[in-house]
């Protein structure tokens, strides 16, 4: 339904921010209309929704309330930012969409993958990214690097269990294979280079930038 909407998913560490990033210095040397955001957060109310699912002091936040808010705070950054900015005829680049719900809270948290779907459904009413960019990478690997960034603030859903983080990853490995037209695989285990170069590569065959 809606046009030049990517987003990016993985697990934590898997170097999202990193890639976003380059590709924010690409499109703009190139002078293509582009804006570039994050779930949750990326306006004044979602941000603040972020604030409270992160927060390391909630410790007893339900796992429905969880998946909740990252549906509320999704509505409105989808409202006040993303669909006002694909009308503008902007790529819309976002950290994190929908796929995150579904790996975390549906399979992870195991809410299930149908629930999640079913809330979400309601929140972004139709809308969804048309690429969805899945940076791969062992668990592990990728909470040594969040670990070696002391730039980084901890958040509550860091400090889950290693097998809650590993089957964040299953999940979307079986995302990525019941929407395969939609979500493309990448090898995040390589150099920021070559993870970049593959992704610009889908991207100019995509959308012939
Ligand atoms: N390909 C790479 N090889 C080695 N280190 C990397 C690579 N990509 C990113 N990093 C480093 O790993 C850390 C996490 O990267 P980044 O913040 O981009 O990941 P992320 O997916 O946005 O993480 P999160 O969603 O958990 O915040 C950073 O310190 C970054 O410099
Ligand atoms: C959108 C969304 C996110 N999450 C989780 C994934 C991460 O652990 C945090 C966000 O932190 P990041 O450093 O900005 O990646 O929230 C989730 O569980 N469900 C979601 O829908």
């Amino acid at each position: 339904m809606t046009e030049r909407f990517i987003t990016f998913e993985g697990p934590e560490g898997a170097g999202k921010t990193t890639i976003i990033n380059k590709l924010q210095q690409e499109l703009e040397n190139r002078s293509i209309p582009a804006i570039f955001t994050r779930e949750p957060g990326g306006i004044e109310i979602s941000e603040k929704i972020r604030s409270i699912i992160l927060d390391k002091e909630h410790t007893t936040m339900d796992g429905r309330t969880e998946a909740l808010l990252y549906a509320a705070a999704r509505r409105q950054h989808l409202v006040e930012k993303v669909i006002p900015s694909l009308k503008e005829g902007k790529y819309v680049i976002c950290d994190r969409f929908i796929d995150s719900s579904l790996a975390y809270q549906g399979y992870a948290r195991e809410i299930g993958l149908e629930d999640i779907f079913s809330i979400n459904s309601f929140a972004v009413d139709g809308y969804m990214p048309d690429t969805t960019f899945y940076l791969d990478l062992d668990v592990e690997a990728g909470l040594e690097r969040i670990n070696q960034n002391k730039d980084r603030e901890v958040n509550r859903l860091d400090l889950e269990t290693l097998s809650f983080h590993r089957k964040v990853r299953e999940g979307y490995l079986i995302l990525q294979e019941k929407f395969p037209e939609r979500i493309i695989k990448i090898d995040a285990n390589r150099t920021v280079s070559e993870v970049f170069k593959d992704v610009l590569y889908h991207l100019q065959r995509k959308y012939k930038l």
